[in-house]
C-alpha cells in the first residue's frame, strides 16, 4: 500500500482521537481531568517547568488509553469468545493505563501542595 501524504496521516491520526472522545468514556474522564489540570495551572499561577510535568503525565494517561483501546479492539477481533490468554493481555493493558494513571495522581499531589499550602 502506498504511503498517505504527511497531511492525510495527520487528518487520520486526528479522527482517532476524535473517535476515542466520542467513543470511549475512560478517554473523555481523562480529557475531563487534563480540563480540570489546565483550569488549576492557570488558577494557582502554576510555574513553567510544574505545568509541563503535569500536562506531560495528562497526556501520558490519554496515549495509553488509546493503545488500550487498540489492544482491546485488535483482541475483539482475535479471539471474540472468553480465552484466558486475552484475558492477562486486556488485564496487562488495563494495567498499564492505571499505572500511569496512579503516577499522574501522585504528580499532581506533589505539585499541588505547594501551591495550595
Ligand atoms: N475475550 C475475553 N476473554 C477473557 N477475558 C476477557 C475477554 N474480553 C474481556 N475480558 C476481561 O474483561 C475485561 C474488560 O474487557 P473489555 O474488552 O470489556 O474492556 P473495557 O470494559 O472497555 O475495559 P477498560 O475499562 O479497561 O477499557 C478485561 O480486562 C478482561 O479481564
Amino acid at each position: 500500500m502506498r504511503k498517505p501524504p504527511i497531511h492525510k496521516s495527520f487528518w487520520n491520526a486526528i479522527k482517532g482521537a476524535v473517535w476515542m472522545l466520542k467513543s470511549e468514556r475512560n478517554f473523555q474522564i481523562e480529557v475531563f481531568a487534563l480540563l480540570v489540570n489546565l483550569f488549576l495551572i492557570v488558577y494557582l499561577r502554576v510555574s513553567t517547568v510544574d505545568a509541563a510535568i503535569i500536562l506531560v503525565v495528562c497526556f501520558a494517561v490519554l496515549s495509553l488509553e488509546i493503545l488500550n483501546t487498540c489492544v482491546e479492539k485488535i483482541c475483539d477481533i482475535i479471539q471474540p469468545e472468553y480465552d484466558e490468554r486475552i484475558k492477562i493481555i486486556k488485564d496487562m493493558a488495563a494495567g498499564s493505563v492505571f499505572i500511569m494513571t496512579m503516577a499522574s495522581v501522585v504528580v499532581g499531589v506533589l505539585i499541588y501542595f505547594k501551591y495550595l499550602f
